[in-house]
This record gives C-alpha cells, sequence and structure tokens, in this order.
C-alpha cells in the first residue's frame, strides 16, 4: 500500500509500519474520529508510558541456532491460531472505513489472527461472525439493563463466539480532552448495531465541551457491578470468561480463583486511569499470580514485532493490537488491515530468528535485560 498523495512526479512512500499507516490514516481521517482514536486520558501519561515501557527492555540473541524455520503459532483457549497477535476489542470500525468490522475480521481471518468484537461494534456480532474465519471472542460492557448483557451472551452463543470478555477497568469512562474539545459525538449513519434503540439515544447529538460517548457510558455502564455478580455472568454461559483490564496480581490471583479462563493486562490503551501501571510494567506480577490457571494477554502500544517478543517474554501467551488495525482499516480497508497484521507477524518472525528463538517456547525471559543494566537473570 501506498500514501495517496503521490502523483507522475513523486515516488509514492510506502507504508512500511503502523506508524507510517497512523500518519496516512491522519491525512484522511476528520480530526475528531482521528482524535477519539489516537488520544487518551488525562494528560495521556499512561498513552506514552504503554509504549514506551516497551523501549526499557533489550534483547539478548542467542547464536548458531537453526532458524531456517520460525514458527509462531499457538493456541489461545485451545483454539490454534497461526499467531500471537489478536485484534483488541474497538468500537464503532465504521468510523474510519464503510465495511468496518467485516473488513477487519475478514483481515484477522486471512492472517489466522484472534478477533475480539466489541459491545459497541458498528456492525452486529452475527455479521461479524458470519464474515469470521479466525477465532471469535465477544467484549462485554456490562449494562446497568442486566438483560441486555444477558442477551448479548446467548447471542454471542449462538453466533459461535468462543470466550466473553468482560471489561473491568471501564466502570465509567475517563475524561479524555481530546474528545472534550472536539464535542465528540457519533456521526449519523454509525450505530451500536448490537444494541436497541434505547442504547443509541443521545450518542449523535453532542456539543464542545462534552463528549457523547462518555455521557453514554455514565448513563449506561453498571458502575455497581462487582466479583459477586461474575458469578451471574458464569450462570449465564459455559463459555470461558476472559477479563480485559487487570494490572494487579490481587486482582488476578481472585480471577483466577473464581474459574476466569483469561486475563488480558491493560489500560484500556491509555484511554482510562491515566498514570496507572504500563500493561507491560504489570505483566510479570499478573503472570505469577495467575500461575498456569489462566491464559495471560496484554495489549497497549505493541507497534513492532520484538514487542511482540518482549510481551512473550514476559510470560504472555500473545498479545492485542488496538489502533494500527484501525489505521490500516482507514487507510485501505480491508487490504490496510491485513498489511498491519503481516507487517507485524514478518516482523515477529525476523525477531524470532534474530534472536536464536525459532520456537514460541524459547521465548522466556533470559531473552531480555532492562536497558542500561547488567544481567538480571
Ligand atoms: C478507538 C478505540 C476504541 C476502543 N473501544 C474499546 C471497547 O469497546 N472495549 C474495550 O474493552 N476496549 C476498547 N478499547 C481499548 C482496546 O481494546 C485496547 O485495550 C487498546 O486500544 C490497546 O492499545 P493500542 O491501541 O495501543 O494497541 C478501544 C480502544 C480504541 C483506541
Ligand atoms: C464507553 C467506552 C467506549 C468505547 C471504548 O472503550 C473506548 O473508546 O475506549
Amino acid at each position: 500500500m501506498t500514501a495517496p498523495t503521490a502523483t507522475p512526479e513523486t515516488r509514492p512512500e510506502p507504508l512500511l509500519n503502523p506508524r507510517d499507516y497512523e500518519s496516512a490514516a491522519r491525512a484522511r481521517l476528520d480530526r475528531s474520529v482521528f482524535d477519539y482514536i489516537a488520544g487518551g486520558s488525562g494528560d495521556e501519561l499512561t498513552l506514552h508510558e504503554d509504549r514506551a515501557a516497551y523501549d526499557r527492555y533489550r534483547l539478548r540473541p542467542r547464536a548458531l541456532v537453526d532458524v531456517s524455520h520460525c514458527e509462531p503459532a499457538t493456541t489461545l483457549l485451545g483454539a490454534p491460531v497461526a499467531l500471537p497477535v489478536g485484534i483488541a476489542p474497538m468500537a464503532y470500525h465504521q468510523l474510519v472505513h464503510p465495511d468496518g468490522e467485516l473488513a477487519t475480521v475478514r483481515a484477522a481471518g486471512a492472517a489466522g489472527a484472534l478477533t475480539v468484537t466489541s459491545t459497541f461494534a458498528s456492525t452486529s456480532l452475527e455479521d461479524v461472525a458470519a464474515a469470521a474465519t479466525g477465532p471469535l471472542w465477544l467484549q462485554l460492557y456490562v449494562l446497568r439493563r442486566r438483560e441486555v448483557t444477558a442477551s448479548l451472551v446467548r447471542r454471542a452463543e449462538a453466533a459461535g463466539y468462543r470466550a466473553l470478555v468482560i471489561t473491568v477497568d471501564t466502570p465509567r469512562m475517563a475524561r479524555r480532552e481530546r474528545d472534550l474539545r472536539n464535542g465528540f459525538r457519533l456521526p449519523a449513519h454509525i450505530r451500536p448495531a448490537n444494541l436497541d434503540r434505547d442504547h443509541e439515544a443521545g450518542l449523535h447529538e453532542g456539543r464542545a465541551g462534552d463528549s457523547t460517548l462518555a455521557g453514554h457510558a455514565a448513563r449506561h455502564h453498571d458502575a455497581a457491578f462487582t466479583w459477586n455478580d461474575l458469578a451471574w455472568i458464569r450462570s449465564l454461559t459455559d463459555l470461558p470468561l476472559v477479563l480485559k483490564g487487570v494490572l494487579t496480581a490481587e486482582d488476578a490471583h481472585r480471577a483466577a480463583g473464581l474459574g476466569v479462563a483469561g486475563l488480558i493486562v491493560s489500560t484500556h490503551g491509555g484511554r482510562q486511569l491515566d498514570g496507572v501501571v504500563p500493561a507491560l510494567e504489570a505483566l510479570p506480577e499478573v503472570v505469577a499470580a495467575a500461575g498456569d490457571r489462566c491464559e495471560v494477554l496484554v495489549d497497549g502500544g505493541v507497534r513492532r514485532g520484538t514487542d511482540v517478543l518482549k510481551a512473550l517474554a514476559l510470560g504472555a501467551r500473545a498479545v492485542l493490537v488496538g489502533r494500527p488495525v484501525l489505521w490500516g482499516l482507514a487507510v485501505d480497508g480491508e487490504p490496510g488491515a491485513a498489511q498491519v497484521l503481516s507487517t507485524l507477524r514478518a516482523e515477529l518472525e525476523e525477531a524470532m530468528a534474530l534472536t536464536g528463538r525459532p520456537r514460541l517456547s524459547d521465548v522466556t525471559h533470559d531473552l531480555l535485560r532492562p536497558a542500561g543494566a547488567g544481567r538480571t537473570t
């Protein structure tokens, strides 16, 4: 894919990595849509730190290993995936491209990657499932109207979703100042396709100083949902439960004790509590607390194949990527999202080869040392 501004006289710039796609997406999207996706909460400290945490590790390569074949395939909750990289749940993919979630789930299918579909998808979860060829999990925001959440669970089961991802870091939506400044609102043609009209009210009429998504979350998210209520979700379904947004050993331990199958260590991409511990820094304590009781994934700031390797070396089973997929989708629809995933795969295989770790089981903690420090293992 090439940037759209090429003329016969100027050679088009190739788009080689998520940052290139981000720049190209910025040039195409409305400012308020770009900012909604790119932004974080508060001072955007965590947005920055989630990314910077990866750069604080150095790789320790082993030489003279047969790396003629590097194999990034693995399983996630028992389902085979071609690589340990999946698509994070993100609201309203149609904000950036009319094909929306259908394009991203097809791109994931072609890559053999996991897709996590958002409660706030702009395409119905059934239509997403019909277009999927790879494994699918459904992300749930627990809503005040419990019957709506219960019906999402039943629909997910019927449509073939393999796990439910309950997001636990958003009892309310954090103040995201870019959205407040821009008066972010959903364009009229985009709606939360999984929800009824009652849950659509107010999303489209905004004003400067306000974000309609924040008001929506205040009205509909159930801020009183606790550990005790997890049993209610458990009673609705036999699907594995995954908690997204766990950042401490205490919560990981509690979740594992309740039979939760997976944890996603996440700061919500720096969009919720600003100043919280970066996901990569929280990963080791969550992995240690979960032991072999839960599969642990991490998201936030993954932009390179070497980032994937670092997360795996710290104990993650896989990573999720968010914004890069939307940048690819914005620039070129399904092929753009596919290109972002295939670039991450190529970079991961390259990193496995150049560190002398041809199998994921070779990707262990001794691969890393903190930048500027001596050997730690
Ligand atoms: C535009 C956008 C929408 C998001 N919507 C959701 C959502 O509906 N549910 C959810 O659990 N997380 C949501 N997230 C958070 C992502 O799942 C993920 O945690 C984060 O984007 C990962 O960071 P990255 O974008 O740096 O890869 C959203 C993130 C973005 C950027
Ligand atoms: C109320 C949350 C809306 C989607 C979301 O999770 C996000 O924008 O980060």
